[in-house]
This record gives structure tokens, C-alpha cells and sequence, in this order.
């Protein structure tokens, strides 16, 4: 039995916490209020060899200086902008990330999004459990099939949201830092062109310093007063104030937002808003890619933990 020491950031999935602690000596940092926490690290810091992070909780400057025995950072997340990827990288210690295997559900949902927003599910929905129906028609709603739909970040997740968008008829058009090889698929490299060719503009890239705020007033001037902006990377990728003024004052059609730039806090501004949908950022929260994303980490331990090469490396 393996015992190097795993050092979990936050409570996650349970399966992942139990199937670490099966296999190493699983150290919890939430466990300890913040006064006791410098403590707490300086009595486990020749033990932890690995961190387990997530998009809320990762590997900070601070928590890596703290751990002079880390080797590993593997995050339970595709997301790596809560690890501070060049300090890792200058003392050597790898990272692995989540990749592929939460693809589906997160283009799922990007698409989940767009229909909620422009066939207006969430009213409809209060329409019915209020009994208004009763009394009313439900107004019309906005079609999405064959709309001009504009990804930010071709990436995987971006692609998976384009061939969805693709069979439901849609013109497709992208930015990216460079042209990808999909001739159906029309290259901005302004980002600000993107917005002002298409309905529908769906955020998909990671966030860095260079994306930081990336939807900025511009980018949603250019959307314009029908067009819908759709979020399902990171809040920082948007400026949310410039976000929330322009849904209050008509100046952009709708919003399907699964992140916000202060997770858990999401612009109560727009509460009551009825073109607007919001989700609790869980783009890859479904049982199957859960079990999957934590059958990664553990994978990329052990293969870590016996010298063998990672299955999805980032350092
Ligand atoms: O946001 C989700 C992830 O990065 O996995």
C-alpha cells in the first residue's frame, strides 16, 4: 500500500476523496481555521508530495511554498488558472489537469444555455408551476436553429460547442489565437469582428492574463441589443459589470452564464431578469464525468508515484 501523502485543497466529489484515501495518506486543508493553518502545513509539509486542487481552491504561490516535498500538482479540473503554473515549473514539479473526458458535458451545456436563454425555459417553466397558463398564452420565443453562432477559444471544448451549434444548422465562426484547420468554420482574428458577425457568441477559452476581461464593453457593443452572450469558461473572461449594465439597460439581448468573476456570488442585478439564465458553474458536474475526471487524478498519482509517464500531462 502506497502512503505518500495527498494533500486535497476542498471537499470534491466524495468518490474522489474516498478513492484517494484508499490509496494514500489524504491530508484535508479544510479542516483547520486560518489561524492554525500555517501550523497545520508546517506539521504535514515533509509528508504531502501531491496536491489535489479544483477550480475553486488550487495551487497558489503561497500553498506550493508552503510544501517543499511537492511533486505533483493534479488538479480535478481542465481548468489550470488556479495553479500557479511557473512556480511549478521552477521547482520541478508536475501538473496534471483533466482534459477530454468533460468535453461533452460542457458543450452540452454551452448548448443548454443558448436554448434556455432564447426559448426562454426558466419563465416557461414558472409560467407552468404558477398556474398563469391557466390565464395566458406564454410569449413567443426566439429560434436557434441556423443562427450565426461566434466561439471564443477553438479549443477542445470550443470544437465539441461547434459541431453541436453546426447540427442544429448554425453558421459557425470563431476566434483564436490562430486559424484552426475546420473549413466550415469561418477565423476572426479580431475578437470584436467575431462579436459583430454573429447572434450568439459563446465564451470557451481559458482564462490567462491575455484573456483576462477578454469581453470587455466592446465586445458586447459589437453583440449588440439581440445578441446573446453565453459563458461557460470563466468569470474573469468577462467584465461583469460592463456585462450586467448592458443586460439592465437593453443594451445586449440575453445571457447564459454558468461562471461568474466571484464564485459563489453571482450580480443579484440580475435576478430578475427573464433573459438571462444562470447555472452554478457546473459545466462537468454530471455523476458519469465526475467518476471519470477523479479516476484521472487518482490515474495520474499513481502513474506519478511509480515513475511512469502521466496520462494527461501539463509540466
Ligand atoms: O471549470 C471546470 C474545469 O476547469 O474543469
Amino acid at each position: 500500500m502506497e502512503t505518500n501523502g495527498v494533500l486535497l485543497t476542498c471537499p470534491m466529489f466524495p468518490y474522489l476523496e474516498h478513492e484517494l484515501e484508499t490509496r494514500f495518506t489524504l491530508f484535508r486543508l479544510w479542516n483547520h481555521p486560518s489561524s492554525t493553518l500555517d501550523e497545520y502545513l508546517r506539521g504535514i509539509r515533509s509528508c504531502v508530495k501531491a496536491v489535489v486542487g479544483n477550480t475553486k481552491i488550487g495551487a497558489s504561490t503561497e500553498l506550493i511554498d508552503a510544501l517543499p516535498s511537492l511533486e505533483i500538482v493534479s488538479t480535478y479540473s481542465v481548468g489550470l488558472d488556479r495553479i500557479d503554473l511557473k512556480r511549478c515549473e521552477e521547482r520541478g514539479i508536475r501538473v496534471t489537469n483533466t482534459p477530454d473526458v468533460l468535453t461533452n458535458d460542457v458543450a452540452d451545456l454551452a448548448i443548454g444555455l443558448v436554448l434556455g436563454v432564447l426559448r426562454r425555459l426558466c419563465p416557461a417553466d414558472r409560467h407552468v408551476r404558477s398556474g398563469k397558463w391557466k390565464d395566458m398564452d406564454f410569449a413567443l420565443a426566439t429560434k436557434f436553429s441556423g443562427k450565426s453562432v461566434g466561439i471564443v477559444g477553438l479549443g477542445r471544448i470550443g470544437s465539441a460547442i461547434a459541431q453541436r451549434a453546426e447540427a442544429f444548422g448554425c453558421k459557425i465562426s470563431y476566434y483564436s489565437r490562430s486559424k484552426k484547420s475546420y473549413p466550415n468554420f469561418k477565423y476572426h482574428s479580431s475578437i470584436t469582428d467575431l462579436a459583430t458577425s454573429c447572434e450568439i457568441l459563446i465564451v470557451a477559452c481559458a482564462l490567462t492574463e491575455e484573456t483576462h476581461h477578454i469581453i470587455n464593453r466592446e465586445v458586447i457593443d459589437a453583440l449588440g441589443a439581440k445578441g446573446i452572450l453565453i459563458n461557460i469558461g470563466r468569470g474573469p473572461l468577462m467584465d461583469e459589470a460592463e456585462l450586467v449594465s448592458a443586460l439592465l439597460e437593453g443594451r445586449l439581448g440575453g445571457a447564459g452564464l454558468d461562471v461568474f468573476e466571484n464564485e459563489p456570488e453571482a450580480p443579484e442585478q440580475l435576478f430578475g431578469l427573464d433573459n438571462v439564465v444562470l447555472s452554478p458553474h457546473l459545466g462537468s458536474d454530471t455523476i458519469e464525468t465526475c467518476t471519470a475526471m477523479a479516476d484521472l487524478v487518482i490515474a495520474n498519482l499513481e502513474a506519478h508515484f511509480r515513475n511512469e509517464s502521466l496520462i494527461t500531462p501539463v509540466i
